[in-house]
């Protein structure tokens, strides 16, 4: 059942985090929905781990505000109560057992659910006795997502949890993960390279890249937003009315232009395609290195997909 949500599950202003004279998060304006799961992508270095652990009050801004659930971060302990974080690795507890990671869970955490967490564990075929350093990589993410998930949170948040699961194992934890964030009626955010995952669950997107928001939106208005024009090399020669120019591929062959625009694209020397999310993340985030290296904020790059976001 849907929970009831009044504030932005994140909400920043101006967020800055320099680490000494290092910046990893530079002057972000969010204003994430509840109620949403969100996919956070960026190329290694863009601040995501930064912005997760700034939202979980593990670290504090340079400057700027942020507000989760319409609260500063980790404001108290009612607030850590109504949020959950599963940091990079999925780490649990490598010497003690999976019943000692629902006891320690029962005894932490004021709300938490017991038999959501037995029910979970006994599906999953997880022995309680089990060690959690004898866990395999996929069992271990399931005990993390099970301990996040028992505490019946209203935001999950986590930090590329299935990097290093292999296939099926990624599909069964996505899979868990949305059901119990759609049953618990919560928000989620999670970081991750891999756009495949991202376009399988998230219906809201962030893209970071060098530190700033690129993009931010729900994945079906952006893609509804955004278009492919392709076109003969050298073109196109003008752009239709109304539309902005994100970022331009050409081969030998042809000429692709990103663009973003509201409403159906006039006839012209062009042939419209839709945008996958994978390109549309990749036009951002070229454009964003582009700027950054000086060469334009909608100059030409050689056609490149790629279903990981790397610099
Ligand atoms: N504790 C720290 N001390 C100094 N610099 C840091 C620290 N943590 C992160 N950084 C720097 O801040 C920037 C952003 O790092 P962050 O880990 O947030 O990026 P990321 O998008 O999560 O990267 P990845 O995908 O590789 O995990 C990087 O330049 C990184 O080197």
């Amino acid at each position: 059942m849907p929970r009831h949500h009044s504030a932005p599950a994140l909400h920043a202003e101006g967020l800055t985090k320099r680490y000494g004279r290092r910046p990893a998060l530079t002057d972000c304006q969010l204003e994430i929905p509840a109620g949403r799961i969100i996919g956070l992508v960026g190329p290694n270095g863009a601040g995501k781990s930064t912005l997760l652990q700034l939202a979980c009050g593990l670290i504090t801004p340079t400057s700027g505000s942020l507000r989760v659930l319409g609260a500063p971060p980790a404001a108290d302990a009612a607030h850590l109560a109504r949020v959950s974080f599963v940091a990079q690795d999925m780490p649990v507890y490598a010497g003690l057992s999976v019943a000692d990671h629902l006891r320690m869970g029962a005894r932490l955490n004021p709300g938490w659910d017991a038999a959501l967490a037995g029910q979970r564990i006994a599906r999953l075929d997880l022995d309680p006795g089990q060690r959690a350093g004898r866990l395999s990589g996929g069992q271990r993410a399931q005990l993390a997502l099970t301990i996040a998930a028992a505490k019946r949170p209203e935001l999950l948040m986590f930090d590329e949890p299935a990097a290093a699961l292999d296939p099926l194992a990624r599909s069964g934890f996505l899979r868990d993960l949305t059901e119990l964030v759609t049953q618990l009626g919560a928000s989620a955010v999670f970081s991750s390279h891999l756009l495949a995952d991202v376009e399988r669950v998230c219906d809201y997107l962030v893209v970071l890249g060098g530190g700033r928001v690129q993009l931010a939106g729900d994945v079906r208005a952006l893609l509804a937003t955004h278009h492919r024009l392709v076109t003969p090399p050298g073109g196109p020669e003008r752009l239709p009315a109304r539309v902005e120019p994100v970022w331009s591929a050409h081969t030998d062959r042809h000429r692709a232009t990103v663009v973003r625009g509201t409403g159906p694209l006039p006839d012209g020397p062009w042939r419209v395609e839709p945008l996958p999310l994978e390109e549309l993340v990749l036009s951002y985030l070229s454009r964003a290195a582009a700027a950054t290296a000086g060469y334009g904020p909608a100059g030409s790059g050689s056609a490149a997909t790629a279903r990981e976001v790397r610099r």
